[in-house]
């Protein structure tokens, strides 16, 4: 046990023991087990973009003294986790990376300066892991455009490993007895849907296109958006996925791969066009033809972001169709608690298949072939 973990006990020890006092309950001070946080633990880490994903043992990272020490149970794997390792996105990474930003566990340690959290408690690593509070962008709760945002498994350190920072401010807050394997998704798949599809204004009974309907996001952007009343058209490709489209209340499956024109497809079965789309494939051809089957005045929203990729649309069909299109990146606070909600609801339940950490490499490899249906959740004791 190193030193400076003695000042952390010492922290929730003093707390505590102030407690008990105010509260004259001296017993609580016998009854508090401080958990054990080892020296070492077990990560995936990449020293360079592509290169091997190390299963391996590395040092437990010291909360600052705005953060909290989380002991990861659960991490879901999110396709920008893949980006992040290949590099392919414009925006540098930290190297070496430890990636994971859907991470969900328990709190064991904290810095001198949280407020509002104790040890025990349940919290989730977002992909915002802080912002600065106080630039315009903040000020007006626009959290995830912060120029100074330190992201999770991408510009420090993230999920895929038993212990993680995270700012006491930004980390969500879990309940106690919450499934932790199955909310972990909700930690970024579920906000940045839930977001995207307040952000697309739509009306009970509107038809919402899912593009990438079955992969991680659009597995839950399905459920949310059954559970707002819309109607839905997933599009994907293959048996697996429609079987999980219908599975989770959708409605009309288009299979990409076999679908000769999917614009007049879509157009013909929503009678004159989506009311929204939601685009969560990674797919620059798909993204173009959002812009064809969005109905006059709908909303395209952007979420996936295949690299290197543009969105072009028809002057002449954007102005007299009077569409909107509009990127959506991650979610406020706010976002993040409604996001939560649902699921502690039982509004929506991620669809996830739990293997090992150490399994992230065959993961990587699945999620690049379109192979996973619905969330890989990662158990980070294996
Ligand atoms: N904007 C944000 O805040 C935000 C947040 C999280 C993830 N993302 C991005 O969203 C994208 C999706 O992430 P994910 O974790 O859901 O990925 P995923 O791999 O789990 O799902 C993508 C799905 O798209 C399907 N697909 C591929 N080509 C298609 C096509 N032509 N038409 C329709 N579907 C097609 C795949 O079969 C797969 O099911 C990634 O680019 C990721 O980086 C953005
Ligand atoms: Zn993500
Ligand atoms: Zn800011």
């Amino acid at each position: 046990m190193r030193t400076y973990r003695n000042s952390f006990y010492q922290t929730a020890s003093n707390y505590v023991l102030n407690l008990s006092r105010l509260l004259k309950l001296e017993f609580i001070m016998s009854a508090t087990v401080f958990p054990e946080i080892p020296d070492v633990q077990k990560a995936v880490i990449f020293q360079r973009h592509n290169g091997e994903l190390e299963y391996k043992d590395i040092e437990v990272p010291l909360p600052k003294s705005n953060e909290l020490l989380i002991n990861v149970k659960y991490s879901g794997v999110c396709h920008s986790d893949l980006h992040a390792w290949k590099g392919d996105w414009q925006s540098e990474t930290k190297l070496p990376l430890v990636g994971g930003h859907e991470g969900a566990g328990v709190v064991v340690a904290m810095g001198e300066n949280v407020r509002g959290w104790k040890i025990g408690d349940y919290a989730g690593i977002k992909w915002l892991n802080s912002c600065c509070l106080s630039c315009e962008q903040c000020e007006l709760s626009n959290e995830p455009s912060c120029p100074e945002a330190d992201i999770s498994g991408y510009t420090r350190d993230g999920s895929f490993q038993q212990y993680a920072t995270a700012d006491a401010v930004q980390a969500a807050r879990i309940p106690a007895g919450t499934n932790l394997a199955e909310i972990s998704p909700v930690l970024c798949a579920g906000i940045t849907v839930y977001k995207a599809l307040k952000t697309a204004h739509l009306n009970a009974g509107n038809w919402v296109v899912i593009s990438g309907a079955c992969g991680g996001l659009g597995s839950m952007a399905i459920q949310y958006a059954k559970a707002m009343g819309l109607r839905i058209v997933g599009i994907d490709g293959g048996f697996e996925k429609e079987r999980l489209f219908k599975e989770l209340g959708g409605e009309i499956f288009i299979d990409y791969t076999k679908c000769k024109d999917i614009v007049r497809e879509v157009i013909s079965v929503t009678h004159g066009g989506a009311h929204g789309v939601i685009n969560v494939s990674v797919s620059e051809v798909a993204i173009q033809a959002s812009t064809e089957y969005c109905r006059a005045n709908g909303t395209i929203i952007l979420v996936g972001i295949p690299s290197g990729s543009k969105c072009i649309s028809d002057v002449f069909n954007h102005v007299v169709k009077s569409i909107k299109i509009v990127g959506s990146s991650i979610g406020n606070r706010a976002d993040t608690r409604e996001a939560l909600d649902f699921y502690l609801r039982g509004l929506i339940r991620p669809s996830i298949e739990v293997m090992g950490l150490s399994q992230l490499p065959e993961i990587f490899d699945r999620m690049e072939k379109g192979l996973i249906a619905g969330r890989c959740v990662v158990d980070t004791s294996r």
